[in-house]
């Protein structure tokens, strides 16, 4: 009997300390960070079948081992993540309105908006990977120039047949300015196969109509595959050119954080184990009702 290699996905981002409140005036500090929350929940997903590694920076402190410790503990690979002894782990806390979560950042000098600083390091993660994962977040918290490295990585690992898949994440705040964003984002999805943005978020900054509006913008020559995600309302999928409508069950939120982290992992690993769409989106919108049925972003 032959057995199939297990993929290598990899995960590029921010893992940091989640404050999430629990019963008044007890807080919860937890790890999550939105690429490192898909990286868990795929390698749950997958097991033996997926080899999942994180690549960020992190601090040589001990809230910095923690957070180490917390990825290697969920069996995703360490051997990417370098450590900047001059800064720290990045910080949010949740607040809830009716279930919908917004954030507080502490994260201006966190260690990982210096994880694209060396090249040989991306280079051989990227040379490892079959997939590799990032985020509009991973993007937006770089400087100016090591934006354009990983940028520049992730087009020559897609030459070299990397999957690139990507959730453009929209967080405003985090970047610069409303153009940069725009324009970077769409580069982004550009070296990208599969896009999964939400799309509230972009029809608020693209000015997207519809879902299909969203899903043919990142599409335009049909070589991709685009999963418009939609809170608890239909969802949109385009493929081979053609793009499709599914409704989605919603429920009564208890905390959204994650919501669209854990989608991903689920149509990702569904992606990645040969499942039809229908499947796959059954899998993901399963898994995100679970997320938001708890608090904070990794049940
Ligand atoms: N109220 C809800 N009821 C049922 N499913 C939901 C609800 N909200 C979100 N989901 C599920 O989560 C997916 C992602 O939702 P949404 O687009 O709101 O996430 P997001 O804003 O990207 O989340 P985050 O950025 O916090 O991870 C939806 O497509 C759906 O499957
Ligand atoms: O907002 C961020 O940068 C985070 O990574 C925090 C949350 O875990 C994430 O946004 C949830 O999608």
């Amino acid at each position: 009997m032959t057995e199939s290699k297990a993929v290598r996905f990899l995960s590029i981002g921010e893992a940091m300390l989640e404050l999430s409140e629990q019963q008044a005036p007890l807080w919860a500090m937890n790890v999550a960070g939105d690429t490192l929350n898909t990286a868990w929940h795929l390698k749950r997903l997958a097991g033996e079948a997926a080899e999942v590694a994180y690549f960020t920076a992190l601090g040589s402190d001990p809230f910095s081992a923690r957070i180490e410790d917390f990825i290697a503990d969920a069996g995703i690979d360490t051997r990417f993540i370098r450590h900047q002894a001059s800064r720290g782990p990045g910080l949010y806390a949740i607040s809830l309105r009716d279930g919908e979560r917004s954030f507080t950042y502490w994260r201006d000098r966190s260690a990982a908006k210096l994880l694209a600083d060396d090249g040989a390091t991306l280079a051989a993660a990227f040379g490892w990977a079959d997939m590799a994962y990032l985020s509009g977040i991973t993007l937006a918290i770089l400087a100016p120039e090591a934006r354009e490295r990983l940028l520049a990585a992730l087009a020559v690992a897609r030459d070299e047949g990397v999957t690139i898949a990507f959730d453009p994440n929209i967080r405003p705040r985090l970047w610069e300015s409303a153009e940069i964003m725009r324009a970077t984002l769409l580069r982004a999805a550009k070296v990208a196969d599969i896009i999964l943005p939400s799309f509230e978020d972009e029809a608020q900054h693209f000015g997207d109509a519809s879902l299909e509006d969203c899903a043919r913008r990142y599409d335009t020559d049909g070589s991709r595959e685009v999963v418009v995600k939609n809170g608890g309302r239909d969802v949109a999928v385009a493929m081979g050119g053609r793009c499709s409508h599914h409704a989605m069950r919603p429920i009564e939120p208890v905390d959204t954080t994650g919501a669209g982290d854990a989608f991903n992992a689920g149509w990702l690993f569904g992606r990645i184990s040969g499942n039809s769409p229908e499947k796959s989106l059954a899998r993901a919108h399963a898994l995100a009702t679970h997320v938001i049925s708890h608090k904070g972003a990794l049940v």
